[in-house]
């Protein structure tokens, strides 16, 4: 006996394809592309289902005011922006696309690190200003670099075996992926206290809990090589944003690429000072915005939820978060 889910509310500009293939199995969808907190406190008392990007918080209050909510979708793999506990707490199921968007993730990563190799952004904004610039940008090739992976899941894997591709060291840390796995992807496995000193490039791909917040701050900075790179297409709140800015002044991080930030969109003054540094690149999260990424998530997402109403319709397994679903 599936759940019956008769309304979804879809926000965040996830793709028609999930619309479509919801009201295909009579379920009517929906779709606020843009929605205010007000808003959504407002409209989800009518609704059994609220698909998500990673725009709109669903805090408790939200959960609270949900009083016919079963599931919350995550179309994409981060729920940070979900209160879990809570839905767990209230019976409220969360899913999500854990794979569905990484492939995209990875290349932005792999783009990103290329670019500050070789100036790409601070030397194009110059030639459009009128400026030809060659001496000020001579880069370093990638071949024979050391990039740390710090985080070994769907996208940190893709990083790994594309970057071994150009020749670099690939060394990694996850407490969750054995030596022996790490080879399959020309990773080394290594502690933290190995790594810094050791990258010239730190790529994050870690989830955003408590245990990662911060996880790149001003005592790891120190420890590592004078002008690392780091790039972030993970979670904002994973680097500490003063100690960035510190660090990116002193010359000790030598450049970063970020399309994640600690608030989004950003606002807070801190912030805005990183993004507009010279040497920033800074990106408005694109990681998953892709054509081919966002028809999965939303084919994923949409799937899961038909098959919670008419199980077994679709082979695509439960991406489930929280446990409650399965009692
Ligand atoms: O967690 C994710 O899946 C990515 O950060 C993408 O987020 P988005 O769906 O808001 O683009």
């Amino acid at each position: 006996m599936g759940l019956d889910i008769k309304s979804v509310l879809v926000v965040d500009g996830v793709g028609a394809n999930c619309t479509e293939i919801l009201n295909s199995h009579g379920i009517k969808v929906t779709n606020k592309a843009k929605i205010t907190k007000e808003e959504l406190l407002k409209e989800i008392p009518n609704y059994e289902a609220l698909v998500v990007r990673s725009a709109s918080q669903v805090t408790k209050e939200i959960l609270d005011a949900g009083s016919r909510l079963k599931v919350v979708g995550r179309a994409g793999a981060g729920v940070d922006n979900i209160d879990v506990d809570a839905a767990g707490k209230k019976g409220i199921g969360v899913i999500n696309a854990p794979g569905a968007n990484a492939l995209s993730a990875c290349e932005l990563t792999c783009g990103l690190t290329m670019a500050l190799a070789r100036y790409v952004v601070p030397a194009a904004t110059g030639l459009r200003a009128g400026r030809w610039d060659r001496a000020l940008y001579t880069g370093t090739e990638l071949n024979g670099k050391t990039l740390a992976i710090l985080g070994l899941g769907r996208v940190g894997r893709e990083v790994a075996v594309r970057m071994h591709a150009f020749g670099m060291k690939i060394v990694g840390f996850d407490p969750f992926v054995s030596a022996e796995q790490c080879k399959e992807f020309h990773a080394t496995k290594m502690e933290l206290e190995q790594i810094w000193p050791l990258a010239d490039y730190i790529t994050l791909h870690t989830p955003l809990i408590e245990s990662t917040r911060n996880f790149i701050n001003a005592d790891v900075l120190k420890k590592c090589k004078k002008g690392v790179k780091l790039i972030n297409v993970g979670r904002g709140g994973l680097i500490n944003e003063r100690d960035l800015l510190d660090a990116l002044n002193a010359g000790q991080v030598g450049a970063a690429a970020l399309d994640v930030f600690e608030k989004e969109p950003p606002t807070d003054p801190l912030t805005l000072e990183i993004i507009q540094h010279p040497a920033v690149v800074a990106t408005p999260h694109l990681g998953a915005s892709t054509k081919e990424a966002q028809i999965r998530v939303g084919q994923e997402i949409a799937e899961q939820l038909v098959n919670l109403v008419k199980p077994g319709t679709y082979a695509t397994p439960l991406a489930e978060v929280t446990r409650v679903l399965a009692k």
